[in-house]
């Protein structure tokens, strides 16, 4: 077996780690004012792996032989844990077709190869024996970007890079890594702290997605304020491609023709495997505080977080819950264990009401997180800059405290999604980035989209949002939608979904900021990129994998008919 973590087979992360409601006083009235229901306390510890209904591997034996040929017997594996393991990413939608037993087109087998030349075999292989490839990061895909086309007949290998995890050598003068694929983000970051660096990529899925995943996808990571999305922190790359290898340098900048590898970022799989990454690092930081503040309504913060961004301080990051968002972090508050806690609390409760007694609203306040990284100096600097910029628009300094808190916390979140799908609640979301000017727009537009399939599903529905990542002309809005689910729920999470998505391009946004494309978002693309666009790509694809092995149906032409109907209002 090779020694490669995965993520639990039915849900979210690591076995035996749960969200629990019992100790947050707020936390069961919010949840049933929003999707009116009553919780429950968890009953599901784990699934017996027993319960899953598995279709048979498909790989004959000769097929198979030729891939035992190539990375061992030891490292080639078609027993169901491990093809179920492959099969789909961790959307919500994954994770419900697994609890219910709806598996698609699950891999006929998983390869661990263990060197780049074994990469190479597969890529090869995968040509000469027709076979569909798919490459697997952490399993943490959000965009349906994992799974074979439900139709495909032809032996579906899921290729695992989980061997390929090393940070294979540093350039302390450039401050560049070269890092293999495969590496999930903890074990890269202890390797690189270890020399006194890091990447300073944080995806909220940090702690199960890998390199390889992250520049499949163009993701963006929590402090990409300070230390750029994943695009701008990939600088050369390896990938295998049928017959060879395309090695890109690493290079500070280049003006080599349109850019390959902006074309091999976000791929997902359909040009080949990326093996090698080279990343530029920094130095690990001597100071690094988060500081709460609250705003007086989201406008306010908004504008807020334009003019830090235009201050041009360079925060960590800079981000902002709007008022549904604030009332719900707040919500998962933990009741005072402690005297020192209970005072905290009361003292909360004390700010609270003299706000109001300000003339708050108190339904209308939206909290910050802003982080600051440097030396002590440089973050006292910083802090002293935009105490002056949220000041103007009304903010309340609540302090490291919360901050500090927040900060501990930020990886917990997804651990709600599995308890809530439990209590028979989708919790789900979708991300978008817009000029700053549609902010506003965008912000508005979607609610109105949310709330429109809501009462057309006739459930009470809860969406909420926040602003992270901000650029030199906008930002990401990220939405949390919920509600109760039927027997009906592929209708009824492709209508909520398929609005919000109609909301983004609609209203000036990206279709998606972060998740990639996948089968998920495909149906938007040409709105996205336009009819032009989406005819480049095809041909790009035909012309880089002929034979369409390599992950076919993602990023463009995926053959999802639910999403496309209701995009197109033909279903009702
Ligand atoms: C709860 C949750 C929170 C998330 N938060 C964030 C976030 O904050 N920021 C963010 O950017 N994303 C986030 N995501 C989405 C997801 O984590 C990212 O898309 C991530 O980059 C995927 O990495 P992975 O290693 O898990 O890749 P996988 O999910 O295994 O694969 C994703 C895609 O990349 C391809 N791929 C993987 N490795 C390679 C490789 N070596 N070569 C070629 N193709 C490859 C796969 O074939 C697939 O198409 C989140 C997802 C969840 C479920």
């Amino acid at each position: 077996m090779p020694n490669v973590k995965h993520q639990k087979w039915w849900g979210w992360g690591e076995e035996n780690v749960f969200f629990t409601y019992e100790n947050k006083p707020a936390f069961a009235p919010i949840v049933k004012r929003a999707v009116g229901i009553d919780l429950r306390p968890r009953e599901r510890d784990t699934v017996d792996f027993g319960t899953a209904q598995v279709p048979a591997s498909r790989i004959t034996d000769a097929q198979l032989a030729a891939l035992q040929g190539i990375s061992g017997a030891e490292n080639t594996l078609t027993d169901d844990h491990d093809r179920v393991i492959h099969w789909a990413g961790k959307s919500v939608t994954d994770i419900i077709k697994t609890l219910q037993n709806r598996f698609d087109r699950v891999p006929d087998v998983v390869v661990y190869p263990g060197s780049e030349d074994e990469v190479q075999a597969l890529v090869d292989a995968a040509v000469e024996l027709d076979l569909v490839l798919i490459p697997f990061g952490g399993g943490s895909s959000i965009s349906r970007s994992l799974q074979a086309r439900p139709e495909e007949t032809r032996t579906v290998v899921s290729v695992d890079l989980g061997r390929l995890n090393q940070v294979l050598e540093i350039d302390e003068t450039s401050g560049l890594a070269r890092i293999q694929a495969g590496v999930l983000g903890p074990d890269m970051e202890e390797q690189l702290n270890a020399r006194g660096w890091t990447l300073g990529h944080f995806p909220d899925s940090f702690n199960h997605s890998t390199l390889g995943g992250w520049a499949a996808t163009r993701s963006s990571g929590m402090q990409s304020d300070k230390y750029g999305d994943i695009a701008e922190i990939i600088r050369g790359m390896n990938v295998v491609r049928p017959g060879g290898i395309v090695r890109l340098r690493p290079l500070p900048s280049t003006s080599t023709g349109p850019s390959l590898r902006e074309m091999f970022i976000g791929s997902e799989g359909r040009l080949g495997i990326i093996t090698e990454v080279w990343v530029q690092i920094h130095r690990q930081t001597e100071a690094r505080e988060v500081i709460a503040y609250m705003f007086p309504t989201w406008q306010q913060g908004l504008t807020a977080m334009r003019h830090i961004h235009e201050s041009e301080v360079h925060t960590t990051f800079a981000r902002i819950s709007d008022a549904r968002e604030t009332e719900f972090s707040l919500a998962t508050q933990k009741a005072p264990t402690s005297l020192k806690k209970t005072v905290s609390a009361k003292g909360q409760d004390a700010l609270w009401a003299l706000m109001r007694k300000r003339g708050w609203d108190t339904d209308a306040m939206c909290i910050a997180y802003v982080c600051f990284e440097g030396t002590k100096q440089d973050v006292l600097r910083k802090k002293r800059r935009v105490s002056g910029i949220v000041h103007k628009q009304g903010a309340l300094i609540l302090g490291s405290g919360p901050g500090a808190l927040y900060d501990q916390k930020k990886f917990d979140t997804p651990y709600l999604r599995d308890f809530l799908l439990e209590q028979g609640v989708i919790g789900d979301v979708s991300e978008t980035a817009a000029p700053w000017a549609k902010l506003t727009t965008v912000h508005k537009n979607v609610y109105d989209a949310a709330q429109s399939a809501f009462d057309e599903l006739g459930k009470t529905g809860w969406i909420m949002s926040h602003m992270s990542h901000s650029y030199h002309s906008g930002a990401c809005l990220y939405f949390t939608f919920a509600f109760e689910y039927s027997d009906d729920v592929d209708h009824e999470y492709a209508l909520v979904k398929t609005r919000i998505q109609q909301a983004f391009i609609d209203s000036g946004g990206t279709l998606s900021h972060h998740h990639g494309v996948g089968a998920e978002h495909s149906p938007w693309m040409e709105q996205d990129v336009s009819e032009g666009g989406v005819q480049l790509l095809r041909g790009l694809f035909q012309i880089a994998d002929p034979g369409e092995n390599f992950n076919p149906g993602k990023v463009i032409d995926s053959p999802d008919t639910l999403h496309k109907a209701l995009r197109n209002g033909e279903a009702g």
